[in-house]
């Protein structure tokens, strides 16, 4: 019988991921052998607390601090990193693709800054450097659109991409939990990044919708053209005026090519309650592909976790080693090859919830609508509500489609107003089409 390989594997990280790759390399082991044809071992792991108490044993001889062990390791095949943040985790990982290491890595943050470099490092030596699980966790939202969408346009895409933030909104829409309660829980269920900031600011999502949208428009995105904003202004009174006209706030990240001009954002949004997307709830991810022949598709599961995301590291490891044996590494990575050219304001429109505090008085309403017919924003609905302070009302309007530019133009107008005491929200809408 022929002897089976043995690949050998240093592991960056045994926190939340790093643990629940291990769980699966050892107890999956016999079915990636049968994948694979190789036996997959776990040499050595780097982390930075040697006293920690880990709630998961595994021999203390595989620990290490030291990050050079592992990288200048010759027996060592395949680097997974899922320790986190930029630096110093980009120089290791060049320097292990330099010493001819496959590279298996979880890391947005990383890939949505130095992805580019990375890549080119990797083919440079020959070398894999896969992230699937950088987006959206467990669900094989990078395959799908590399190689599932290899002969389509995509159009746009529009997805729910942060399993932190999607977890608080449901929690503060479903249960009543206040913003820090539902946080507290995200972060003890592990899906919050080590700095939750990230997460509900939107920074997160926004990593993730830059690296979707490289893959998908072809095009050199970088988390400066996406415009984003976070949920932490997000009030109960918003997610309870939003249910009463029919919608649910989510965070969506949405990317869409018009005119060749490429649009990116991740904001508080509020979607038709009959849409697919808002009926994600808790840790969940999905994401809306739009292609000009496929048209829409819709991918669904659980966007962070140790499990989930795990399995999207393994599965990356198991095409690694597949393409070790037939030694095709480092080929296939397609590099951005359109022009780069972000949407202009004029060109980027959606319908508007605008939410203001007015005076309760003859004549306001009029006052109002006047600087939207002047701005040519077009309303599509208005619902006046009393307020419990004297000679104050609550005025939602909803527009119809309505450009960026015209928003701009539009709100400070609005709030110069003597009849508006303030502007409390404004949110995109999102998925009236599904009515
Ligand atoms: N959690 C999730 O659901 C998801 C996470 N990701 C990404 O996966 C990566 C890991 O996340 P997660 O597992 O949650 O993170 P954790 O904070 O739980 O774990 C990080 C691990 O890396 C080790 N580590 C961190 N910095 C260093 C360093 N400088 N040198 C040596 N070891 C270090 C830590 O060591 P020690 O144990 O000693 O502290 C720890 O074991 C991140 O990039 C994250 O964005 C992606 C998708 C989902
Ligand atoms: N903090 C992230 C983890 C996965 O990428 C999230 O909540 O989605």
């Amino acid at each position: 019988m022929q002897e089976k390989k043995v690949v050998n594997i240093g592991l960056f990280g045994l926190g939340t991921v790093g643990t629940g790759v291990v769980k699966l390399i050892e107890g999956h082991q016999e079915d990636l052998v049968k994948q694979t044809g190789n036996e997959i071992k776990i040499e050595k792991i780097l982390i930075q607390d040697p006293d920690k108490d880990r709630n998961y044993k595994v021999d203390s001889n595989l620990l290490t601090t030291d990050p050079w062990e592992i990288i200048h390791n010759k027996d060592i095949d395949v680097i997974i990193e899922v320790m986190g943040n930029v630096y110093p985790t980009y120089e290791y990982l060049m320097a292990a693709l330099e010493q001819r290491k496959h590279v298996v890595t979880a890391n947005k943050d990383l890939m949505a800054l130095h992805g580019a470099e990375l890549l080119q490092q990797a083919s440079k030596y020959q070398c894999d450097l896969y992230y699937e699980a950088s987006v959206a966790g467990g669900i094989p939202i990078i395959r799908a659109l590399v190689e599932g969408f290899a002969s389509d346009r995509i159009t746009k895409l529009v997805g729910i991409v942060n399993g932190t933030t999607n977890y608080i909104l449901s929690k503060m829409s479903e249960e009543g939990l206040s913003f820090e309660e539902a946080l507290r829980q995200a972060q003890e269920l592990g899906y919050a990044e080590s700095d939750p900031t990230s997460d509900v600011e939107g920074f997160d999502a926004a990593r993730k919708m830059a690296i979707l949208s490289n893959l998908s428009f072809h095009m050199d995105v970088n988390i400066q053209d996406v415009k984003v904003k976070g949920i932490t202004q997000v009030t109960k009174e918003d997610i309870e005026l939003g249910k009463q006209l029919g919608y649910v706030i989510k965070l969506l990240g949405i990317a869409q090519l018009k005119d060749e001009q490429l649009a990116i954002s991740v904001q508080p949004t509020m979607i038709n309650k009959n849409h697919p997307l808002a009926k994600v709830n808790g840790v969940f991810n999905a994401i809306y592909v739009y292609g000009e022949a496929v048209g829409e598709t819709m991918f669904y599961g659980s966007g962070a976790g140790q499990l989930p995301t795990a399995t999207a590291v393994v599965s990356d490891l198991v095409t690694v080693v597949k393409q070790m044996n037939l030694g095709v590494n480092g080929r296939g990575v397609v590099a951005p090859y359109r022009p780069k050219l972000m949407m202009s304001d004029e060109l980027m429109t959606s319908r508007y919830f605008i939410r203001l505090k007015v005076s309760d008085r003859v004549g306001v309403l009029a006052r109002i609508t006047e600087n939207f017919a002047e701005e040519m924003v077009s309303i599509e609905e208005v619902l006046q509500l009393r307020l419990h302070e004297e000679k104050k009302a609550q005025l939602i309007i909803i527009t119809h489609e309505t450009s960026k530019a015209q928003l701009s133009r539009l709100l400070p107008k609005l709030e110069s107003l003597e009849v508006v005491d303030a502007i409390n929200s404004v949110y995109p809408v999102e998925g009236d089409e599904v009515e």
